[in-house]
């Protein structure tokens, strides 16, 4: 014959939760029939390894569909309440059976459940609240890095056209005079590349912050110094190297960060962005090495940027001393660069695959 297990219940404005005390319940059978929940299982009870049972008519109606959990001490069950409300007893009958207590770990009167639904409510309003603000923020931050790149795309772009229209009409005389043509828009391009620092610096993309300040520090040298600080440099075939090794790379790169700020991607441009610097990185280095030797006799000759030193050592030191140093830092940040570059082309072709698999 049947026994009936202990049981406990608490209620919330639309639950009534039961909670079965049977250890390693099996077969367990639970429904609502005309209002009237029937249990029944197998499992160690108050009296031993059993078959267990139960049925209790609810006080007011409840919806029929009932979920339950059994874990290894109990079995869970959870009734919905037809209409929302708070009951003053839990069956009809007014006499309480013997086998049901309240259960005191989940016991709430009426004005605590009301409590609790409006902490889960301001809990939520708050969760809502906090998600709109970092879509907000989101939006403003993809907004703010397309337009960044769409710049310095067009800028870049009207480098390349203007140089490579200019080289196909004016032939090897287009070479000299590269810096006049170019450089107000290098100038702007390059002061605004900055700006990659600050993205690294305050997580606005995910990069570490080296990369970037070798390159923008490396390539803002050679604009400012070595070209823009010496006249004798500007009509040098030399500039028109190195402005169209760099744009090159960034007609692929920044319309590829353009794409990824709307997670989109063109795998040919992807392709591009993360193949075309293997031979441009040497290239360019070698370009702007070739620039700074060729401007050691000049500060050599005009003295600019020479540092003052004390009357008995000599009278000033070349600013050559410092190129000659620049010289083997460049191929250092080449190495750190071409190493990360390797890395970032390696993580997403390596992930491109997997995804693919
Ligand atoms: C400490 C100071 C020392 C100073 C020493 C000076 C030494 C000088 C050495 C000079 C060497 C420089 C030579 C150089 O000037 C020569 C040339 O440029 S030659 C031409 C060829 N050049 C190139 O190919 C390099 C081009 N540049 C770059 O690739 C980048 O500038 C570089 C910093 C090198 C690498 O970029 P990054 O680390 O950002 O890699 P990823 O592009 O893969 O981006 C990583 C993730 O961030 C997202 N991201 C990055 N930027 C943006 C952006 N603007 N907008 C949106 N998203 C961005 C990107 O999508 C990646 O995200 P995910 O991985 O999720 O896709």
């Amino acid at each position: 014959m049947a026994l009936t297990p202990l049981v406990y219940w608490a209620q919330r404005h639309e639950d009534i939760y039961l909670r079965v005390e049977l250890t390693d319940a099996q077969n367990i059978a639970v429904c609502v029939h005309e209002n009237t929940l029937q249990f029944r299982a197998q499992g160690r009870g108050a009296k031993g390894q059993n078959d267990y049972e139960f049925s209790l008519a609810f006080l007011l109606p409840v919806k029929p569909e009932v979920s339950y959990k059994s874990t290894q001490r109990q079995v869970n069950v959870t009734v919905r309440k037809e209409q929302r409300g708070w009951w003053e007893r839990l069956i009809v009958q007014e006499r309480k059976p013997v086998f049901l207590a309240p259960d005191f770990d989940r016991w709430l009167d009426e004005s605590d459940a009301e409590m609790e639904i409006r902490q889960k409510e301001e809990k939520k309003n708050r969760v809502r609240a906090s998600r709109h603000k970092e879509e907000g923020f989101v939006s403003l931050k993809t907004g703010y890095l397309f337009v960044y790149n769409l710049v310095q795309f067009l800028g870049f772009s009207w480098i390349f056209i203007n140089m490579t229209v200019r080289l196909f009409i004016f032939g090897q005389d287009s070479l000299y005079d590269t810096f006049h043509t170019i450089s107000d828009v290098m100038f702007f391009c390059q002061i605004l590349a900055t700006v990659e620092v600050l993205n690294a610096a305050f997580g606005a993309v995910r990069t570490g912050i080296i990369p970037p300040l070798i390159q923008v520090v490396g390539r803002n040298f050679i604009l400012f110094i070595i070209f823009g600080s010496l006249e004798e440099m500007h009509n040098r075939p030399v500039v028109f190297f190195v402005f169209y090794l760099w744009s090159t790379i960034e007609i692929f790169r920044y319309p590829f960060y353009m794409l990824g700020c709307f997670n989109t991607e063109w795998k040919t441009l992807t392709w591009l962005r993360y193949t075309v610097w293997i031979p441009l990185y040497p290239l360019g280095v070698l370009a702007e090495a070739v620039a700074v030797i060729q401007s050691i006799p000049i500060f050599d000759e005009t003295k600019l940027f020479s540092i003052p030193l004390p009357k008995s050592i000599g009278s000033s030191a070349s600013f050559s001393y410092i190129l000659h140093i620049y010289l083997i830092l460049m191929f250092l940040g080449l190495f750190i660069n071409f190493r990360h570059l390797y890395k970032q082309r390696k993580r997403r072709f390596q992930t491109k695959k997997r995804k693919a698999n």
